[in-house]
């Protein structure tokens, strides 16, 4: 290894893969080469067997000659169109699968979460799993009793931990192998699609603790999601039938990925499939007739929007309904606890609780607080957070109550709320969290801080980009004026 801190190098990996000529060609070719090996070896007929058994197969190379270093702290995307060698790439980093050339050098300890089915005994409890699991990692017995409570508690499976993982879900198989390996003090964590089958809490939670790993250990995850991929790494690669096709800072990667989409070079993928990867995998739509009424959100939108196409977006699939679901009083929190946050939602600017929004109405985020102690200067806030648990856009009220010495009395209720213009979101599942502190903005007690008090579900097809969409006012096109 370099002077710098390297904990995975991959220098001139290949992977070649046995792709049988007939299914009768596998069952014979053991045959053959037995047989062949009966006979002295260099004679006529073992060389004539061997040569037939060999000829039964040809070899598909699902990488070639692929190198590259990563650093420790670094988060490293891989990206590349079905086949392109990503999971076997990951396989052989996390030692799953055996390289046919070249060879992975790591520093430290290796996790992976890949693939559902793998890693686990189905037939053994969630428990006797985890110390399995756990101690093929290297982790002695009396490390894994002092932290089982946390793992278990990680996972939150309940009792499902005594029993046989066959029985689990996809969901459960996930927060249990994602609970090990937080708790593993792994230097170099591997993780393939598997999380998006966690639900969104379980997500955002892996989000929080993924984020935190990042600036000590290598982070390597496969994504489609090209958004993803320029918001959580620090480098990317672009894998293509197995070669690197390029390396380098996640926005330059993704940008030549995605034109090699639109100049026609990959000729097997639709321009809407492209772009549906481009933009991330899309929701099940939501019928119609469980969304909002039409009308209303052309009366929601306001006067002052002249953007020609309303008519269209309220009428089509192309608008943007956002389901609000209800305050979660039991998610994850932290903070002192002097006062408390005990309600957050989302209403109307008349403050009625909404169920549903439409992208571009006026909005109020309310985040409603209760003392359990008398306290000073309380600062109420809140934020939204993307399902990859990037904060969106968020505020707090600490410019608005700047100055004025306020004391909020044991027992007494305080109230904030936020009037804004929901932006366009893609589709997904986002987070509001509701947070509120005491003293100012730079110099302050976290009092409680709600991470996802509330859950915003976003179904659309709307054309807008970028991370959120902005409503427009208008939009106009004509001979220069
Ligand atoms: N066991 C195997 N035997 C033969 N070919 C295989 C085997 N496993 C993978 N391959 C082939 O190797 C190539 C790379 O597969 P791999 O699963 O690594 O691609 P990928 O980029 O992860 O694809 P995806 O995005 O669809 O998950 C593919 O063409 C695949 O068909």
């Amino acid at each position: 290894m370099s002077d710098k801190d390297v904990v995975v190098s991959v220098r001139n990996l290949s992977k070649a893969y046995r792709v049988w000529r007939s299914p009768l060609d596998r069952l014979k070719s053991p045959f053959l080469g037995a047989v062949g090996r009966r006979f002295p070896r260099n004679s006529y007929f073992s060389r004539e067997l061997q040569r037939r058994a060999s000829r039964a197969y040809d070899d598909f190379y699902a990488l070639q000659q692929v190198s590259f270093d990563i650093e420790r702290g670094t988060s490293f995307g891989i990206l590349g169109r079905n086949g392109s060698g990503k999971s076997t790439l990951l396989q052989i980093i996390a030692g799953t699968l055996t390289p046919s050339g070249g060879e992975v050098v790591t520093n430290g300890r290796v996790a992976a979460l890949l693939e559902l089915g793998s890693g686990f005994n189905p037939e053994f409890s969630g428990r006797e799993n985890v110390y399995m699991n756990a101690s093929i990692l290297g982790i002695s017995k009396k490390t894994i009793d002092e932290r089982f409570d946390e793992i278990a508690s990680f996972a939150d499976i309940g009792d499902f931990m005594e029993q046989p993982v066959k029985t689990y879900s996809s969901g459960m198989y996930v927060r249990l192998a994602f609970s090990v390996i937080v708790h593993v003090d792994a230097d170099v964590l591997i993780i393939d699609e598997a999380l998006a089958v966690g639900d969104v809490f379980f997500v955002q939670k892996c989000m929080r603790f993924l984020k935190k790993f990042r600036e000590r250990g290598v982070l390597l995850f496969v994504s489609h999601d090209l958004p993803s991929i320029n918001r959580l790494c620090d480098q990317a690669l672009w894998l293509d039938k197995g070669v690197v096709r390029q390396r380098g800072i996640p926005k330059d990667v993704t940008e030549s990925y995605f034109s090699e989409y639109y100049s026609g070079g990959d000729s097997e993928k639709s321009d809407s499939e492209a772009l549906k990867e481009a933009i991330g995998s899309g929701e099940e739509e939501k019928p119609v007739s469980q969304r909002k009424a039409p009308t209303e959100s052309m009366q929601i939108l306001g006067e002052e929007i002249h953007d020609q196409r309303l008519q269209y977006l309220n009428f089509s699939d192309h608008r943007n309904d956002i389901e609000v679901f209800a305050f979660r009083p039991d998610g994850d929190s932290f903070g002192a606890k002097r006062v408390e946050v005990v309600d957050a939602r989302l209403t109307d600017i008349e403050g009625r609780r909404l169920g549903w929004i439409v992208g571009g109405e006026k909005v109020e985020a309310r985040v409603v607080v209760e003392a359990n102690e008398t306290v000073q200067d309380p600062i109420i806030g809140f934020g939204l957070k993307d399902p990859s648990g990037q904060v969106l856009f968020g505020d707090n009220t600490f410019l608005t109550t700047k100055g004025q010495k306020s004391v909020l009395r044991k027992g007494q209720r305080l109230e904030a709320a936020f009037r804004f213009q929901m932006p366009i979101l893609r589709p997904g599942e986002y987070v509001m969290n509701a947070t509120v502190a005491t003293g100012s903005q730079t110099d302050h007690e976290m009092q409680h801080w709600m991470h996802d008090a509330c859950v915003l579900r976003s179904y659309t097809k709307s054309d807008t980009t970028g991370m959120i969409g902005i409503p427009m006012i208008s939009i106009e096109i004509g001979p220069l004026r």
